[in-house]
This record gives structure tokens, sequence and C-alpha cells, in this order.
């Protein structure tokens, strides 16, 4: 079983909601991604999406663009991300983690081989932003084949026919943007959400995970409610900007656990 299908089912078991801390990989600083992966970990997190800087990242608001910059002009670049994931499984064998980007450098790369170096690297999820499911059934089962998730998104702009064909191609987690707009908006509706969660409910068992504009105790508590786990990306990306370094990580798992305790609650 994917070691995402197992958290998720233990989440469920113990009747918890899943916490997913986003980060850029390589921001503020390469040398420090893996500590800080390990990090959110200790702060409750039940999966980590990795995020690959990307140079145009469209769906991103300007927290994860500049982290995106900041991490480019240090020279991350897709083989430095599949190596931290390898960093980090020399140390945890259980959580979960999920590289996010854009299809770009997946497609420089190429298809297979990225599927291949992922996998042996214990890469457990992949979102790639600009890849709807039907644009990328040949990578899709590349992924498949070497056991990796592929995760897409829906959106309130979906249709009915683009939930089904989600729901249909989707493993792992589902992953549901809350609004329309760039990542790090501060205006999310809590009431909308449950309605469109409960059409994809309807299409599939496959859990959701909520994201967008999700930056503090209050609304992850709110969103949960419907929700099987809950993203944060660019309240902590904005976080460790705002500090340095070593008292980023100290803010960072103080802001998580704050988090994990209102979900649990
Ligand atoms: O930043 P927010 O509003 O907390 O949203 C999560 C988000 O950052 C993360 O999941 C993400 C980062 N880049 C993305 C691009 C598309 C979809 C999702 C993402």
């Amino acid at each position: 079983m994917s070691r995402i299908k197992q958290v998720f089912e233990n989440l469920a078991k113990n009747q918890k909601k899943g916490l997913i801390p986003f980060i850029t990989a390589g921001d503020p600083d390469p040398e420090m991604t893996v500590e800080m992966m390990h990090v959110l970990v200790d702060a409750g997190a039940d999966v980590i999406e990795l995020g690959i800087p990307f140079s145009d990242p469209m769906a991103d608001g300007p927290v994860i663009q500049r982290a995106s910059e900041r991490a480019l002009v240090k020279g991350v670049n897709l083989e430095k991300c599949v190596g931290m994931v390898k960093e980090f499984r020399l140390t945890n064998q259980h959580t979960p983690i999920v590289l996010m980007g854009y299809a770009n450098p997946i497609e420089r790369m190429g298809w297979k081989h990225f599927a291949e170096i992922a996998s042996s690297a214990g890469v457990d999820g992949v979102l790639i932003v600009d890849y709807p499911p039907e644009e990328c059934v040949e990578f899709t089962d590349e992924l498949k084949k070497v056991g990796i998730d592929p995760i897409f998104l829906l959106a309130p702009t979906s249709t009915m026919s683009r939930i089904e064909q989600v729901a249909h191609s989707a493993q792992g987690y589902i992953y549901y943007v809350s609004l329309k707009g760039v990542t790090g908006a501060a205006n999310l509706n809590t009431t909308n959400i449950s309605s469109i969660i409960g059409d994809i409910r309807e299409k599939t068992s496959t859990p959701i995970a909520v994201g967008f504009g999700i930056r503090d105790a209050k609304t992850a508590k709110a969103v949960s409610q419907t929700a099987d786990a809950v993203v944060i990306g660019s309240a902590i990306v904005q976080l460790l900007e705002s500090a340095p370094p070593q008292t980023g990580l100290k803010l960072l798992k103080e802001f998580l656990s704050e988090i994990r305790s209102a979900l649990d609650a």
C-alpha cells in the first residue's frame, strides 16, 4: 500500500484530519531544506508538499514566487529536489513526500527518467500544476508503474466531467483548490467548500485535501470539518521569509504545532 494511502487510512481510523505543509525546496537555503522537513514532521505534518522551484510559477502568488526565485538563484533544480527527498529518507521512512511543480522541468528530464529517480529516492506523490489528467495520461502511467501516486487539482470552476476525470485518474488524494486565484490569497470562504466536496465524494472515495488561503488555526479547523486534510503554503513560506533562518525554524515549529492542536481539538 502506498505511504499516502496508509497515512489517510490511519487518520480516518483515528478520526483525525491531515496536515499538509508546503515548502519550496531550497528556500531560504538548500542546506536547510531537509532539516526543515524534519521540523515539519516533529510539529505534526502528515504529508509534506515539496515545491520544485520554477521561473514562471503562474499558479503562485508573490510569496511563493519569491521563494522560487531565491531557490533558483541558489542553484536548486529538479535533480537537487529529488536528492533532498533521498536525504530525508535516510532518517524518515514513514512521512509521505509529494513533489509539486510545473511541467517544464519534468519534461526536460523526461517522464520515465523522472519517475524512476523520484521513486528510488522515496517520493510518494507528484502534483504537476499545469497537467490536467487528460494531457498527461502517459506520464501518469509512468508514475503508477513505479508506485508514485498522481495527484490532481480540482477547483470551484471544475465541471462535473472534470470531477469525474480526476476521480478516475487520481491516487493518494485529490487537491481541492478552495478559491479562484493564486496561492497566498487571504479571503477563503469556508462555507462554499462543503457542497463541491460533497459532489467530489459522490464520485470517489479518494481522500480530499483542501488548500489555498488557509493561514491560521481557525480557518484550518473550519476547513477540516469537510476536508480530509488541509494544505498550508504561503503562510509558512512567508514566516520563513520574514525571520533569520534559525529563528524561522523555531517559528515554523510553533506555527505548525498550533495548527496541529487546533485540528486535533
Ligand atoms: O499558499 P496557500 O494559499 O496556503 O496554498 C497552498 C499552496 O501554497 C501549495 O499547495 C501550492 C504551492 N504552489 C502551488 C501551485 C498550485 C497549487 C497548489 C500550490
